[in-house]
């Protein structure tokens, strides 16, 4: 494993705690075949980390690990310094994670206000509760408070990925983890999507574990890459650290794809 540019002294937020890591993770869908093989990795306040690499190297299945959906056979992910290694899905969220998958994960036939009220069910709010809640996320997102009587299903690929996170953002989660968040979605819409996952961090302070496929795009928002390949961290450092060499990171980038 490659650190890069580590003889940088332009910052050390690096070394400060992550709110999110995981450590030598082993993981797979079968019990002979593991696809995350001594995976680490670390989501840090207020940080946006990236993971980029190959198709089918393992980027969606260490989201699916660290959220519960896959129990690894090996290694630990810990929040703070609490260990939450194996804990179900609804446990995960019930600690602050965010998972938003690759497909939209509405309900297509609910209205807008409805999907958004699911984000909650399981805490039972009182009404004033749910009703502050809702507005504040009509607030963030002016398009779904027009579209909030139609079925979730009407609306374009970006205003229901607009919905999903406004419906994460219901239970206020420290950590997100998103996979793919612009896939199927048109340039215009896309700029928007990385700008609301930018703010999640920047403004919100949520710890941000980012899988993206389009490089470039991720990386203008990205504070620390990770390359994987085969299931391992092939290559990792800050973003800073490449100053605006983008190209650099691009180039590692298709050396792990192995192009
Ligand atoms: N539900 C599943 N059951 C069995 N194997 C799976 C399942 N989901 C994914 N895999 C396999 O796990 C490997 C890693 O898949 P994963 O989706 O994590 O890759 P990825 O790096 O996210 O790829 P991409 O960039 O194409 O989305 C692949 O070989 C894939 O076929």
């Amino acid at each position: 494993m490659a650190e890069v540019a580590s003889t940088s002294q332009s910052h050390d937020w690096p070394r400060s705690a992550p709110l999110l890591s995981c450590e030598n993770l082993v993981a797979g869908y079968t019990r002979d075949i593991d696809i995350l093989r001594d995976l680490s990795a670390k989501a840090w306040a207020g940080r946006i980390s990236c993971v980029v690499g190959p198709n089918g190297t393992g980027k969606s299945t260490l989201l699916k690990a660290l959220f519960g959906f896959l129990k690894p056979s090996s290694g630990r992910v810990r929040l703070g310094d609490k260990d939450i290694t194996g804990q179900p899905p609804f446990r995960m969220l019930a600690a602050g994670l965010a998972y938003l998958p690759q497909r939209p994960s509405l309900f297509p036939h609910l209205t807008v206000e409805t999907n958004l009220k699911l984000g909650l069910w399981h805490a039972r709010p009182k009404k004033a509760v749910l009703a502050e809640k809702l507005e504040r996320a009509y607030a963030r997102f002016p398009i779904i408070r027009e579209k909030r009587a139609q079925p979730a299903g009407q609306l374009s690929g970006g205003q229901q990925r607009q919905v999903e996170i406004a419906r994460s953002l219901m239970t206020d989660p420290s950590i997100y983890l998103i996979d793919e968040p612009t896939a199927g979605v048109d340039p215009q819409t896309s700029e928007l999507i990385y700008e609301i996952v930018r703010d999640l961090a920047r403004d919100l302070g949520k710890a941000v574990l980012l899988v993206d496929q389009d490089i470039r795009a991720a990386l203008a928002i990205t504070d620390y890459v990770y390359v994987v390949k085969n299931g391992a961290v092939f290559s990792e450092g800050a973003r800073e650290d490449f100053g605006s060499d983008t190209d650099a990171l691009v180039a590692r980038w298709l050396y792990a794809s192995g192009e």
